[in-house]
């Protein structure tokens, strides 16, 4: 709990006594004028106005004070659910629309924020005000007071439903809602696809179904709601009714002063809005737990498995290896690979090949430890991976994949992303170089501060690998992994990119694990594994495996050279 939160409690809590106060002066100042003189006693209307004021400068402290509080928690929840998304397993990833997931972050994360910010502070000042008046209520009259008390706990039998159905359709509102920004999100994505397959219809129709099964719980809200607000003033305004020809008959009877009365009707009005408050309460925590579900799945979701025992340091000698060892992994319930081990040692080219959906890609997302095992073991120089911190880990390798993973912003920034030391301008234009992109951003407007556009939409297929590229030669890493990456390049740049490649290797900087379907590609590599119904059938060079592997030479004429040609 922060200090605004409880600043604004004890304010609340002051405010409402003195606000609990108000009526006895009222009463004072009716029953005195009618008993001792007939004059008005504007020292008390004084007292009166002045305290007023003052009760409303206390609420209105107390009031941003717990928004403050209510803002900042919010502030906090929003920034606790980013870091969980960032932080789960690619797993998790796998079914979700990140449209979908973004709605929950901003949609449901404003639904606490106004509960938060609205329910929890007007509640408890409600509640506060309720009890204050009826302790006064209750020394000024009891039975009046037993009365107006069984009276309003009637209201629970509004209540209590009421919150039970806004907790379903508040839930499907933010699924509803979810589902939207998820089709939307994805359309903006897909525009240019959109466009080519001429889908405009379909896809405009499908948004219209969602849209009217949004408009369709929206409805049922709003008719639910519209019907409760009169018949909880009709009900409100009946007990009042009650009470006033009560207390009249009192009043004549002469066992209730007028002054007294008066005062148990002000205290009355004055705690009508906080008992419908606390009526609502309920009705908005329902609202509030259905609108969180979905969020609060995402903060149940087990992050990434991050460390098993401390050792952040990797000591990365030049004669390192790295090892699958009898791994076998599957996505869901097909299995992927099965039982393969592999060893990539320092300073070497090792290619890794297959048919398309053979696993090679998967074998990258376990290297880089994106997914886990199933069984096996990954090993650098004999020690277990999941010794080292993921951060660490994650640090050996600079990965070139065959998707794009250009951010928008600037070439600059696309070339520093991620890097914790950020590199010399002169080394940023050395990377460019090696890439064969130094002369493309020369020639671009703004140079390194070029914005590229969402996903680089600005630049070339061709550009967009280069920068990758670049991009992974500045990170300096112990493995360079080029899964499909050079298939957008022209002859020239995949010529300059190899004689940087070839530099890499003979410094015996990095280590290259490279899949290509060309041969071209693959064929100078130290070593090549051959993935074939899900395990490794060859490893060797190319020529051991031409000789000794009659699947892979036939894979190698039917399939790598059919790509060359
Ligand atoms: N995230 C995922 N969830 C479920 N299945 C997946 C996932 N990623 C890949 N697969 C499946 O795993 C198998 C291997 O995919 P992978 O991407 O490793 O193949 P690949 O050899 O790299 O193929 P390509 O040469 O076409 O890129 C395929 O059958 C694919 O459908």
């Amino acid at each position: 709990m922060s200090w605004q939160f409880i600043l604004g409690l004890i304010l609340g809590i002051f405010g409402t006594f003195i606000e609990v106060l108000i009526p006895l002066i009222v009463r004072q100042f009716i029953d005195g004028k009618t008993h001792i003189s007939a004059h008005i006693n504007f020292r008390l209307v004084a007292v009166i106005v002045l305290t007023i004021i003052f009760s409303a400068i206390i609420s209105a402290f107390c009031q941003y004070l717990i928004s403050v509080a209510g803002n900042l928690k919010i502030a906090e929840v929003r920034m606790e659910i980013e870091q969980k998304l960032l932080t789960l397993p690619m797993s998790f990833f796998t079914n979700q629309k990140s449209g979908q997931l973004s709605s929950h972050l901003i949609n449901d994360a404003e639904v606490v924020q106004d509960f938060m910010t609205s329910s929890i502070p007007a509640t408890i000042n409600s509640l506060i005000a309720v009890l204050g008046s009826f302790i006064v209520l209750f020394h000024l009259d009891w039975q009046l007071t037993v009365f107006i008390v069984l009276s309003f706990s009637l209201i629970i039998l509004i209540a209590y439903p009421i919150g039970k159905i806004s907790e379903k359709l508040s839930l499907t509102t933010q699924n509803k809602l979810s589902e939207l920004s998820g089709q939307s999100t994805e359309n903006i994505y897909n525009i240019r696809s959109i466009k080519l397959n001429n889908a405009y219809r379909p896809v405009l129709l499908n948004f219209k179904q969602v849209v009217v099964e949004l408009f369709k719980v929206s409805n049922k809200t709003d008719r639910i709601f519209s019907i409760v607000g009169p018949i909880q003033t009709v009900f409100t305004l009946g007990i009042i009714l009650l009470i006033i020809i009560y207390g009249s008959i009192r009043v004549q009877q002469a066992s209730l002063s007028i002054g007294t009365l008066v005062s148990f009707l002000i205290y009355l009005f004055q705690v009508i809005e906080p008992i419908n408050m606390l009526g609502n309460f309920y009705t908005s925590y329902k609202q509030a737990k259905g609108a969180t579900l979905e969020l609060n799945k995402i903060l149940n979701t087990p992050g990434e498995k991050s460390v098993y025992q401390v050792n952040s340091q990797i000591l990365f000698a030049k004669n390192s290896c790295l090892t699958l060892k009898n791994a076998s992994f599957s996505y869901q319930k097909e299995p992927v690979l099965q039982n393969i081990s592999l060893s990539f040692n320092s300073g070497q080219k090792i290619a890794i090949v297959g048919s398309s959906g053979a696993g090679k890609t998967t074998i990258i997302n376990l290297l880089t430890r994106l997914y886990e095992l199933n069984e096996g073991q990954l090993l650098l120089n004999s020690v277990s991976a999941t010794n080292y911190d993921l951060n660490t880990w994650r640090n050996l390798f600079a990965v070139v994949t065959q998707e794009n993973t250009i951010i928008s912003g600037s070439i600059y920034l696309n070339l520093t992303f991620g890097l914790t030391a950020i590199p010399e301008e002169s080394d940023i234009w050395v990377a460019l170089d090696k890439a064969n992109l130094l002369e493309d951003v020369q020639k671009m407007p703004n140079g390194l501060q070029t914005l590229v556009g969402e996903q680089g939409i600005g630049l070339s297929g061709g550009q967009r690998q280069r920068l990758q590229i670049a991009r992974a030669y500045l990170r300096q890493a112990n493995f360079l992994i080029l899964d499909e990456a050079t298939s957008n390049l022209d002859p020239n740049s995949e010529k300059i990119i190899t004689n940087t490649l070839n530099e890499l290797l003979a410094n015996h900087q990095t280590t290259l694990i490279v899949i290509a379907h060309r041969l071209s590609t693959i064929v100078d590599s130290d070593k090549i594994y051959f993935l074939d119904n899900h395990q490794i059938t060859g490893s060797g060079t190319h020529q051991e495996l031409m000789q000794l592997v009659p699947k892979y030479k036939q894979f190698v004429n039917e399939e790598l050279l059919a790509v060359e040609k």
